[in-house]
C-alpha cells in the first residue's frame, strides 16, 4: 500500500568514547569512537507533493533553507535516484544544534530513510549510507541504526552492544566548532588504536575533552558539576556532557539538582535507534 504522509523520529547519539589516532593528508582526523543512540530526539513529518519541489516548512535560526541537512539529503536522494516526486517537510526540533549529539546528521538520515519509503525507491542500506557519508561523517551510523564502533572518519562501522543505561545529558549554552577543536595544536592525535572487539571496558576517554574544557568554561562547569555524581563525559566535540545511571529515578534525582542552573534532559541509551524500531513497525 502506498503511503502519502509519514512522521518519523530522529534520535540523538552519544560518543561513549572518542580516540584520535592521527591526522590524514587531507587534514581530517582518523578516529575510533563508540556510538550509541538515545531514545530522545526530533520528529520529522513528510508529505508527498504533486510537483517535484522539496520544501522544508519549519524555519531554523541561522540555517538557510537550502543549507539545511534535511533539504540537502532530500535533494541528493531525488537527484541520484531520478525520482520525479517532491516532498513537504516539517520538523519538531528539540535537539540542541552544535552540541555533539548529532541532530543534523540524524535529521539527514531520517530524511533519507523516510523518503526511500515514501518515494518507494527500494534503495538498500549500503547505498543510503554511502550517500549519507557525503553529507557528514556521522550520517551513516544513523542510517544503519545500530550502536557501533566507528573507525576512519566514522564511516567504517562495526555493530556493538554496550550497556543501555539512563543518561543525564547537560546542554551548556554554547556551540562548539568542530573545526576549531580539530585544529587546536594541543589536541592529542596519537592515541594507539584499539585492536580488540568489543571495546574493552575502561576505554571511555574522549581525546577532545581537555581542549574543549580549556576553551569553554561553560563545558568545564558542566563536567565539574556532573562529575560530583558520576563519571562525566563529553560527546563528540561537545558541548554536551553526559553521565550514565542504572535507573531513570537516579538520573532524574541528579537532574533535579543540576538543571536549576543548567539545561539538560534524561534519556535512555539504546543500541537500536528508535527510527529503525518505528520503520520496522511500518513494514
Ligand atoms: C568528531 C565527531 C564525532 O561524532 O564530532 P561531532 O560533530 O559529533 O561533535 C564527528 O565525527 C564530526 O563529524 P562532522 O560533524 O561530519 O564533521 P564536519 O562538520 O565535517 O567537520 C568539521 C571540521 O572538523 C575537522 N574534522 C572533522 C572530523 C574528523 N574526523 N576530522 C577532522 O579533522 C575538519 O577540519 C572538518 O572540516
Ligand atoms: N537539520 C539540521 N539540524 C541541526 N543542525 C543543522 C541542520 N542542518 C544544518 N545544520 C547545521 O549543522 C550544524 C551541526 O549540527 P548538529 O548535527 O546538530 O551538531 P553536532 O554535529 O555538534 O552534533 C549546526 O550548527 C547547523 O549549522
Amino acid at each position: 500500500m502506498s503511503v502519502e504522509k509519514l512522521t518519523l523520529p530522529s534520535p540523538a547519539k552519544l560518543n561513549l568514547m572518542l580516540h584520535i589516532l592521527g591526522r590524514r593528508e587531507d587534514g581530517y582526523h582518523e578516529l575510533q569512537t563508540l556510538f550509541q543512540f538515545l531514545d530522545y530526539g526530533d520528529e520529522i513529518t513528510f508529505a508527498l507533493r504533486d510537483d517535484a519541489e522539496i520544501r522544508l516548512h519549519t524555519e531554523f535560526d541561522g540555517v538557510p533553507h537550502d543549507s539545511n541537512l534535511i533539504v540537502k539529503a532530500a535533494k541528493k536522494l531525488q537527484e541520484q535516484s531520478g525520482c520525479t516526486q517532491g516532498i513537504d517537510i516539517w520538523i519538531d526540533k528539540i535537539l540542541p544544534m552544535g552540541g555533539g549529539i548529532g541532530g543534523g546528521s540524524s535529521n539527514a538520515a531520517t530524511t533519507l530513510l523516510g523518503l526511500n519509503h515514501l518515494w518507494q525507491l527500494g534503495w538498500d542500506e549500503d547505498r543510503l549510507a554511502a550517500l549519507g557519508l557525503t553529507l557528514g561523517a556521522d550520517v551513516p551510523v544513523f542510517v544503519r541504526g545500530h550502536a557501533a564502533f566507528a573507525e576512519g572518519v566514522g564511516e567504517k562501522l562495526t555493530p556493538e552492544y554496550p550497556e543501555e543505561p539512563w543518561y543525564l545529558v547537560l546542554v551548556p549554552q554554547v556551540s562548539v566548532s568542530t573545526a576549531e577543536i580539530f585544529s587546536d595544536p594541543l589536541l592529542t592525535r596519537d592515541t594507539p588504536p584499539i585492536k580488540v572487539r568489543p571495546v574493552p571496558k575502561g576505554n571511555s576517554r574522549n581525546d577532545c575533552l581537555p581542549v574543549v574544557a580549556r576553551r569553554y568554561p561553560e563545558v568545564r562547569n558542566a563536567l565539574n558539576l556532573l562529575g560530583k555524581f558520576t563519571e562525566a563525559k563529553l560527546t563528540g566535540t561537545g558541548s554536551c556532557v553526559f553521565g550514565g545511571f542504572p535507573s531513570k529515578a537516579e538520573a532524574d534525582k541528579v537532574s533535579a539538582l543540576l538543571t536549576e542552573t543548567l539545561t539538560g534532559f534524561v534519556a535512555k541509551g539504546s543500541n537500536v535507534s528508535m527510527l529503525h524500531r518505528k520503520l520496522q513497525g511500518l513494514l
